[in-house]
């Protein structure tokens, strides 16, 4: 039997965050991965590494999701960047277009470069079109004062509250990421499943952000379940993935360092 791993998300130009990290923590977590190109985002070296954000049209992304999921009988999905209300549109129908036995939504909320205006109708849509179809969804702590609607998240408790109203959206579990945001010596992560809550902390490694992260939670996440583990299982297995991967983090000339996925 092949661990089919699918993902829909978009492409980072440097390779550090994006479908790249997402493939390469397919591999190396030994699922057989496929995807999707949603966006390509591309920074600008000569502009202080600012966002340079090309949506790919709805037709190719319909096209693509059409032959992936033609050429394999695919059950599990990780959704990563999506980008334009009609991005989320074309991706919503595609999932809808089979069942799955998990959908994995990594709910990346803003992309600088895009007008504040439209960066507002693409969390809209995705709250309400995508969202419903999660049943696991990654935010982060930015994301998760987002589509909870509160203001002050600076505790675990106030964590575990965010990811409860986020369940009321739709997904059975969430797994909302305080990271290097969250005041305190751990990055501590909250799995709320139903009524159970369960704590997952990690003494943090630095206290800069480190890109691919969270792209990596959630694709370790959904290897994880390709392979075919419960979700408390693969949110623990993920948590370890990633703190190893930013241990052993890249720096190249870009002002941001990476993780590395795997040995
Ligand atoms: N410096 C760090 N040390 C240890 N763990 C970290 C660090 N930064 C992030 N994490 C963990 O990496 C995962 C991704 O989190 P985060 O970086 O907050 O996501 P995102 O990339 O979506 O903003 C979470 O499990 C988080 O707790
Ligand atoms: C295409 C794409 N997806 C996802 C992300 C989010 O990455 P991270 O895992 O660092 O949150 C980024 C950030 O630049 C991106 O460019």
């Amino acid at each position: 039997m092949v661990d089919l791993a699918y993902v829909i998300a978009g492409s980072e130009a440097t390779g550090g965050a994006g479908i790249q990290a997402d493939l390469r923590t397919f591999q190396a977590l030994g699922a057989f991965g496929l995807g999707t190109v949603t966006c390509v985002v591309s920074f600008d070296p000569a502009n202080d590494w600012g966002h340079r954000f090309f949506p790919v049209p709805a037709d190719v992304i319909a096209a693509q999701i059409e032959a992936a999921t033609a050429a394999y009988a695919l059950d599990v999905v990780k959704i990563g960047m999506l980008g334009t209300p009609a991005t989320i549109e074309v991706v919503a129908e595609g999932l809808r277009s089979q069942p799955w036995r998990h959908v994995v939504l990594d709910p990346v909320l803003i992309c600088k470069g895009q007008e504040p205006g439209a960066a507002l109708d693409t969390d809209n849509a995705l709250r309400e079109h995508v969202v419903p179809l999660a049943t696991v969804v990654t935010p982060n702590l930015f994301e998760a004062r987002a589509l909870s609607g509160m203001e002050t998240i600076e505790t675990v408790e106030q964590l575990t509250e965010a990811a409860r109203r986020i369940q009321q959206l739709g997904p059975r579990y969430v797994v909302a990421k305080g990271g290097v945001e969250l005041p305190g010596d751990d990055a501590v992560d909250v799995l709320v499943d139903g009524d159970e809550v369960t704590v997952l902390a990690t003494p943090k490694v630095g206290r800069a952000r480190v890109a691919g992260a969270g792209c990596t939670l959630a694709a370790a996440i959904t290897a994880e379940l390709a392979k075919g583990a419960e979700v408390g299982a693969a949110v623990a297995r993920a948590k370890e993935f990633v703190t190893a991967g930013i241990e052993r983090r890249v720096a190249g000339r870009a002002p941001f360092e990476v993780v590395r996925q795997g040995a």
